[in-house]
């Protein structure tokens, strides 16, 4: 395959699968999953993880170095655009000035569904600020427009329920969304297994960012390289095209020059 890569703000990447940072039993565990991810980008929620908030304690930057990641704050644990906004200035602070960031509305602590209109509103400031909004929003393709619309870098609708692993439920609107979106497409939370990151590229999602599906399998490290090939394979079959779907059966070998 020739050069293939994520563009995000002006800034290439290597890899289409973007991962998280929680939920890790240690930081020895996150460090060997990221690395086997082959992950470029890896978000960081702000409020719950240790990047320098807390001088006295580990932070994640000791094994997720600065210089080898691209290090994407979020704000998760957030229920309204004041606090998102809060929270990424203060990332910004922490990242030594870095504009991008991922922001992440929520809506209630049962489902973690985008709350929409705190995030369009969260948005609007943000980018306003001269932050490089990657945003966390439902799968509705008019509110994924009217993020674009607003500046926002990066779209990310979600594929399920955060942390719920029940992969892509809602196919077609995901690819209303892509059709219509010149920013990249990122399907964030909700991913299962690898077949689901597989199926997000195929769609033609420019990349798949996760956590949970990592984190809590039998074997991260294993599962991490599983999704790093998943998102390869997908990419790699959505530039290839698939065949047309035939209700019938057709042949495999060549019907001509037959012997008998
Ligand atoms: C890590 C992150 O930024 C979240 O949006 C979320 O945790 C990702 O979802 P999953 O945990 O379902 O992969």
């Amino acid at each position: 395959m020739t050069q293939d890569s994520l563009i995000i703000a002006g800034k290439t990447y290597s890899s289409r699968l973007l991962v998280g940072s929680g939920k890790y039993v240690d930081l020895a565990q996150t460090k060997a999953a990221t690395e086997a991810s082959g992950a470029d980008i890896i978000t960081v929620a702000i409020r719950r993880v240790n990047i320098g908030q807390d001088p006295n304690a580990p932070s994640l930057l000791d094994v997720v170095p600065q210089s080898r990641y691209t290090i994407l704050p979020n704000t998760a644990g957030c229920y309204n655009a004041d606090d998102a906004i809060y929270t990424l200035q203060l990332g910004r602070e922490l990242l030594g000035g870095q504009n991008l960031v991922k922001l992440e509305v929520l809506g209630d602590e049962k489902t973690l569904f985008p709350n929409m209109p705190e995030t369009l509103k969260a948005a609007e400031i943000l980018v306003k600020d001269g932050f490089e909004v990657m945003v966390y929003c439902s799968d509705d393709p008019i509110q994924a427009k009217m993020l674009e619309d607003m500046g926002c870098v990066a779209i990310m609708p979600l594929a399920s329920l955060i942390g719920s692993g029940m992969g892509i439920l809602n196919p077609w609107n995901l690819s209303l969304i892509i059709e219509q979106t010149q920013v990249p497409v990122i399907v964030d939370a909700g991913v299962g297994t690898a077949s689901d990151a597989a199926i997000a590229m195929e769609l033609g999602c420019d990349g798949v960012l996760m956590n949970s599906a990592i984190a809590h399998a039998r074997d991260p490290v294993l599962m991490a390289q599983a999704m790093k090939w998943g998102v390869q394979a997908g990419r790699a079959a959505h530039l290839a095209g698939r065949m047309n779907k035939k209700f019938a059966g057709i042949a495999s070998s060549p019907l001509t020059g037959l012997v008998v």
